[in-house]
């Protein structure tokens, strides 16, 4: 914005009489006017006679060319810069203001500021052959505080029209027409059109109304630039004159067209005033005038009055009262500033050009790193299905990460949404899961607790506190509380399985009978997962626990095979209401842990896999170096890389990042897999639990019944349960069985028959007869020592060959 004080100009109309008592300085500015005493008023009489104003030019007997030159054309200029302007005539009526603003009839040399500010403009433009112009013209007439568009083809007022602001806060009329006027056209042509125009719009016929003709101007940089655009407006006002009623005596309707004028004309003089005082207030919104001329009088304009006097001594009170007025304008300044177009269209054309630009900057580049094609324009909606259902793979561990796109930003960005996207959906399943978890969990306590109420031999004991996260309450210790077992009984973990499971006998005063003992050593996962599956087997080192050890020696005592025991635990799972539900329960919780465990694997595999591509790029940046491609210039501080090499640095950067995004997501994700362990291993302990104590409560009958019948198959689990709930013996056997296919397959049959003969004639341990004490445990010994001699005779044969 620049401050620019409104300039002032004094127009004398020609005198018949001479000693018009208007006296013209030297330096061309200055202006005095002498008002001759009034006799009339006596000897003693104060009455002021000279009066003096000061001016930025005085038009004194000039021709109309060099009244435009000094009025009009700079601001003609400023408007063609792209900044509004206002040239307004003021004064008395038959001062000349019409005359100034369009001109006499009399002849060409005659024309006013309209048609030489139409003819400048136009001129202008044939000369700026770089930009596009576009021009219009309107004009308004406010006649009896009322508007009408003198351009419109049907007379009369419009309710429709009124002075409005823009957002820029520019006074603007509403509905008015405005007329194109085409640059095509050549500049002699468009001056007579629009002289033409004028004449038979009467504008050069003395009038009673206010009119302002408007010139509108944008302007546009260039054909390529064609979206940024200058608007500009010049304003061309001739005021209707003001009128003495009382000295013209005028009546009927000229009285009332006066009454008009007078009242607009004194409400612009408050104005004037108010803006030259500084008010706050200042009436613009007054009369239709002032708000039409708002901008030339304080807003974003180049202002020009030209104060219009006839200096017929008969006029003096007139000419006082203009050039008084003139005065005041001559002190206001305005706020001058380009009027860029912040039209949406516009702007989007720009910004569709940039991104065109754009887009055959980034093809260039591509192509010349070698780069084949890459789409930068946004995913179409197959693209995007793909690409979620791509990310969902992915977590899931079904999908490398090279399936995922990283040829552009935008591709990459899309990337992170569909991941975002399918882990937000995995993590809303993972919480139903868990929530369906926790209350089966809690259903289960609860019948562990009802069972624990029932069967309680001392109040408190072997209670599981689901308080805590799966501990135990007074009387029941903690899994990692045990001590762990010799080393001469069990063997460390790579020699467990070479001794075959001892199922014998008589409990120890020491704690479970050796078989348990034996058993004991099966890994049992701190994460809560059993070696067999989910659902634990007896074998299982927490049937051990509290009370529930008094259950498994019994058990012990009366099952000599372990897949008897295993037999009727089974039957407590499928048969009886408790061990039902708590299996449920259980099978939930490692379901959950297993999906968990799932998605989990899938990161794992992601860090992994960047590890190894990390070491991949290390080595082949290091040798890119040591091979002299890309080493430091001698004497030089910074190493200069070749491409590729940088290419790869690049890269192992970004793989980097990924790392460590990746680790710590691990690393989390982790975290998170805690609360799903616990659940198993309390949902675990409640079945193993209520199964004690429900066998506690059965009578040896029942359970030898209950192992028969489970080992015909006659009842219980779901098919396939069978190889979850392998026990423990069977489970070695099996194991034995590999080892020895694996190291000596020759003597396979041999071990074959071996088992079998361990085992007993086929059907000797069903048809729910119990086999006979020892026997079992006797042949098993057989077997494990037959096993044993073997791996011996291998161990040495071994070492001989050694
Ligand atoms: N500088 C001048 N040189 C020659 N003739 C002039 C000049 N100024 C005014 N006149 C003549 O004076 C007459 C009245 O002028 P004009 O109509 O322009 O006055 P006006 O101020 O517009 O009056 P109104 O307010 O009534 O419209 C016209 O015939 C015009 O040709």
């Amino acid at each position: 914005m620049v401050k620019t004080a409104v300039k002032v100009f004094l127009r004398t109309r020609p005198t018949a009489t001479s000693g018009s008592g208007i006296k013209i300085g030297q330096d061309g500015q200055s202006v005095s006017v002498n008002v001759p005493k009034d006799q009339s008023a006596g000897l003693i009489n104060n009455q002021q006679e000279m009066f003096s104003f000061k001016f930025d030019g005085v038009l004194e007997n000039v021709s109309q060319e060099e009244a435009y030159t000094t009025v009009a054309h700079e601001v003609v200029d400023s408007l063609m810069s792209g900044y509004n302007g206002t040239i307004f005539c003021y004064g008395q009526t038959g001062a000349g203001k019409t005359f100034t603003m369009s001109g006499g009839n009399a002849g060409y040399a005659h024309r006013g500021i309209i048609p030489r500010a139409l003819h400048h403009i136009f001129r202008e433009i044939d000369l700026r052959v770089d930009k596009m112009f576009r021009v219009h013209v309107s004009y308004l007439e406010i006649y009896n505080e009322q508007l009408y568009d003198l351009l419109s083809e049907s007379p009369g007022t419009s309710d429709s029209m009124a002075v409005l602001e823009d957002s820029n806060n520019n006074a603007y009329v509403s509905a008015q027409l405005r007329f194109a006027v085409a640059v095509a056209v050549t500049v002699a042509g468009s001056l007579i059109l629009v002289y033409g125009f004028l004449t038979d719009a009467g504008l050069v016929e003395p009038c009673r109304s206010h009119t302002v003709f408007t010139v509108h101007v944008e302007m546009r940089t260039s054909e390529a630039a064609s979206e940024r655009a200058i608007l500009s407006k010049l304003n061309l006002v001739d005021l209707a004159g003001s009128e003495r009623t009382k000295k013209t005596g005028v009546t009927g309707q000229t009285l009332k067209e006066a009454q008009f004028i007078n009242r607009s004309l004194s409400f612009l003089e408050q104005t004037v005033n108010a803006l030259s005082r500084k008010d706050t207030y200042v009436p613009f919104r007054q009369t239709k005038l002032t708000a039409v001329l708002r901008d030339a009088l304080g807003g974003n304009c180049k202002t020009v009055m030209v104060a219009n006097v006839w200096g017929e001594p008969s006029h003096t009170e007139e000419t006082l009262s203009t050039l008084r007025f003139a005065s005041r304008v001559r002190t206001l300044t305005t706020d001058l500033a380009v009027n860029e177009s912040n039209d949406p269209g516009l702007l989007l054309r720009r910004y569709e050009r940039q991104i065109r630009e754009l887009k055959q900057e980034l093809a260039m580049r591509d192509t010349l790193s070698g780069r084949a094609r890459v789409s930068y324009d946004d995913l179409t909606d197959d693209e995007l299905r793909d690409l979620h259902a791509t990310a969902r793979r992915f977590l899931a561990g079904e999908a490398d990460a090279e399936e995922l796109p990283a040829d552009s930003i935008k591709r990459v960005r899309e990337a992170y949404k569909a991941l975002r996207a399918a882990h937000a959906a995995m993590k809303s399943e993972m919480a139903t899961q868990l929530a369906n978890l926790q209350r089966a969990t809690e259903d289960g306590a609860a019948v562990v607790r009802d069972g624990a109420a029932r069967s309680r031999v001392a109040p408190g004991v072997g209670d599981l506190d689901l308080r805590t996260t799966g501990g135990f309450t007074v009387g029941q210790a903690p899994l990692d509380s045990r001590p762990p077992p010799p080393r001469s009984e069990l063997g460390d973990h790579s020699h467990a399985h070479s001794h075959a499971p001892l199922p014998s006998g008589a409990p120890s005063p020491s704690g479970p009978g050796p078989a348990l003992k034996a058993q004991s050593s099966h890994h049992f996962p701190a994460d809560g997962a059993s070696a067999y599956g989910d659902v634990p087997t007896l074998d299982s080192p927490s049937i051990a626990r509290g009370s529930g050890a008094a259950a498994a020696t019994r058990l012990a005592g009366i099952f000599t095979v372990p897949g008897d025991r295993n037999a009727v635990f089974r039957r407590y799972k499928s048969d009886f209401p408790e061990g039902r539900e708590l299996t449920a329960a259980l099978k939930a919780a490692s379901a959950a842990l297993r999906e968990t465990r799932g998605s989990i694997k899938s990161l794992g595999d992601a860090v992994n896999g960047a590890k190894r591509r990390i070491d991949e790029l290390t080595a082949a940046v290091a040798q890119r170096r040591s091979g002299g491609v890309s080493a430091p210039p001698p004497g030089g501080d910074a190493e200069v890389l070749d491409g590729e090499t940088y290419a790869l640095v690049q890269e192992l950067k970004a793989l980097k990042a990924q790392y460590r995004a990746d680790f710590d997501a691990l690393k989390a994700a982790r975290e998170q897999l805690e609360p799903y362990i616990q659940a198993v291993a309390v949902a675990r302990a409640a079945l193993l639990e209520a199964f004690d104590r429900w066998a506690a409560t059965q009578s040896d009958a029942t359970l030898r019944r209950l192992a028969a019948a489970g080992r015909n198959g006659s009842g219980g689990g779901a098919p396939g349960e069978e190889e979850d709930e392998l026990d423990a013996g069977e489970a070695f056997e099996r194991m034995q069985l590999a080892r020895i296919t694996e190291r000596d397959p020759d003597s396979l049959a041999y071990h074959s028959a071996l088992r079998r003969t361990a085992a007993g004639p086929p059907g000797s341990h069903g048809m729910g007869r119990p086999p006979p004490a020892g026997a079992s445990g006797g042949n098993a010994k057989a077997a494990a020592a037959a096993t044993r001699r073997m791996e011996a005779t291998q161990a040495v044969n071994r070492g001989l060959a050694r």
